[in-house]
């Protein structure tokens, strides 16, 4: 038996974890879950095959754990595992907000923890995650956290400070890339067309922009400007956007959500 890895908390990003590491091999008699609503544990046990155990089952045989539960519930969490943790254990944090300090501040002693904030995508293997070390982490901690959210996606290292910035770009993104989505949808219904026609639509531009992103490495406001002709339709479309303050809002709603990921380490 290889070293096992447990997920505690199987919501959607538990489960988005979860099924990346089946995806990618990792093998599921490996893999162990702790997850408090009953009926959502025989869901995973049925979809999955992976064991379903109590938390301090998972705390006691994990060599790495991943705890995937609201922020609010952290603590509540870390207080029922921390008299089964030992030293050599990895403890690898999902939770907005939550800080290492403040892990380890409910764990014994040399218990290394790694932050990470995570993103959906990663149920399609392009998620993006940012993650950082705690006190007592070394290079080997840091890489078997980055091996787990490589399953899924892109990694980065970045220093903890910059965790609730990460969190309300990344973390939070994909909400307003869908909200922007709805939003087109919406339009084109206004402008007459069908719905499954205006949903093609906005989803394939969707697609093929971020890969035009991706792929020419070119600046957004380079090929914002190609669609651009003067005196155009694009031209009159973003005018009323900036006259509507999108830009501005864009920056508000974010620095909005780095607040409020500052607030959940406060545990309110
Ligand atoms: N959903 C998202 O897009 C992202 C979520 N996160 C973070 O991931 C964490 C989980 O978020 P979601 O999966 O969206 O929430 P969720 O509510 O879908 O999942 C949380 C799960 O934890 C379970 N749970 C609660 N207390 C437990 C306990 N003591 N033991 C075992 N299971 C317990 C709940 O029953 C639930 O299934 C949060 O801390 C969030 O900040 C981070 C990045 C993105
Ligand atoms: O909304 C939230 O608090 C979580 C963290 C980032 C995405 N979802």
């Amino acid at each position: 038996m290889g070293s096992q890895t447990a997920i505690l908390g199987a919501g959607v990003m538990g489960e988005t974890l979860l099924s990346g590491l089946v995806r990618a091999g990792r093998r599921v008699d490996n893999l162990l879950v702790g997850e408090k609503r009953a009926e959502r544990a025989a869901e995973l046990e049925q979809r999955y095959g992976v064991a379903v155990v109590t938390n301090i089952e998972a705390a006691e045989k994990a060599d790495t754990l991943a705890l995937v539960v609201k922020p609010q519930d952290m603590g509540d969490l870390l207080d029922e595992i921390s008299g089964v943790l030992r030293p050599g254990q990895l403890i690898v944090s999902l939770a907005a907000g939550i800080t290492t300090a403040f892990i380890e501040s409910r764990v014994p002693e040399g218990i290394a923890v790694v932050r990470v904030m995570p993103n959906t995508p990663a149920l399609v293997d392009e998620g993006m995650a940012a993650i950082s070390p705690g006190s007592h982490c070394d290079e080997s901690h840091l890489a078997e956290a980055e091996s787990l959210l490589a399953s899924v996606g892109k990694v980065v290292r970045v220093p903890e400070r910059q965790q609730d910035a990460v969190t309300a770009i990344s973390g939070s993104g994909p909400a307003y890339i869908f909200f922007v989505v709805e939003s087109m949808i919406e339009a084109g219904v206004h402008l007459g067309l069908p719905r499954a026609m205006a949903s093609e639509l906005v989803i394939q531009t969707l697609v093929g922009s971020a890969k035009m992103l991706r792929e020419t490495g070119t600046h957004p406001t380079v090929l914002r400007e190609q669609v651009t002709s003067p005196g155009g339709t694009t031209a009159s479309a973003l005018r009323e956007l900036e006259i509507h303050k999108v830009r501005a809002a864009f920056l508000a709603a974010m620095e909005a959500a780095r607040d409020r990921s500052r607030e959940l380490a406060e545990g309110t």
